[in-house]
């Protein structure tokens, strides 16, 4: 799958104005974008997800036009079948471990109830062990079990690709470890593909098939990195 993208944004808040311009054509299938904070991970994100609009360029993701300013095409979040995972994980305080995960399956405001569902939430409650905590509320969770919980959710609508935002940021340093494997295994067996951002070079090294550097709202190839199917779009 081919991540295609062109994108251009201009943020004013009071005289401080930002400016992202990310371009990136690859088929790697393990992105890591890597960068200091302030620097535009997560717009870029945002952008690919739907949750913010480009003033220009492109989208695209496999034979998928996500967005183009210039066709006028832009597609709602929802239409884009990807799974997005923010950094605090974002699960719902009122629901408990399985009504999170069954959220997933949700289509707008319409939530059809069927066999094919339950059966696809306990699918994913035992892969990620989850059923001794099914019940609970997040408050009640550990930091990896939240993570497993938020993942499960967004996996379990099978996404065209999983967008990740610090996913290991909230976990002290020894879940972290046992999270990033279980991600490296999972994301491998899913053959689902990733763009994980983080300013934490551990990552990269774990996750970056491809690693890009960002600063200032600009994306660079990281000179280390020595994969050959990245290929800098030159053109919009
Ligand atoms: N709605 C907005 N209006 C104006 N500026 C914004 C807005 N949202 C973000 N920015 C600015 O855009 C820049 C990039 O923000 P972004 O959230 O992408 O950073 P980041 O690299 O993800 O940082 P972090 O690692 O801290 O999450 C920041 O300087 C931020 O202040």
């Amino acid at each position: 799958m081919r991540f295609n993208f062109h994108i251009q944004k201009r943020l004013s808040s009071n005289s401080r104005v930002f400016d992202l311009d990310v371009r990136l054509n690859t088929d790697s299938q393990r992105i890591v974008i890597l960068g200091e904070s302030g620097s535009g991970k997560s717009l870029t994100l945002k952008a690919i997800a739907g949750l913010i609009t480009p003033d220009a360029g492109h989208i695209e993701l496999g034979n998928q036009t996500l967005f183009n300013k210039t066709k006028r095409i832009n597609q709602a979040p929802q239409q884009r079948h990807l799974a997005y995972l923010f950094q605090d994980y974002a699960l719902f305080p009122h629901l408990n471990v399985r009504q999170n995960i069954a959220f997933g399956l949700v289509r707008g405001w319409f939530n059809p109830q069927g066999k094919n569902k339950d059966a696809k939430v306990e699918y994913w409650l035992d892969a990620f062990q989850l059923q001794a905590v099914a019940h609970q509320l997040p408050h009640e969770l550990s930091g990896g079990q939240k993570q497993r919980t938020a993942l499960a959710r967004a996996l379990i609508s099978q996404p065209a690709a999983l967008l990740l935002d610090e996913p290991f940021a909230a976990l002290d340093p020894a879940l972290r470890i046992v999270m990033r494997k279980e991600l490296d295994a999972l994301q491998r067996s899913l053959k689902v593909p990733m763009i994980l951002i983080t300013h934490d070079p551990d990552d990269a090294e774990v996750f970056g098939e491809q690693v890009m550097s960002m600063h200032d709202g600009r994306l660079y190839e990281d000179p280390q990195c020595e994969n050959e199917a990245l290929v800098m779009a030159d053109v919009a």
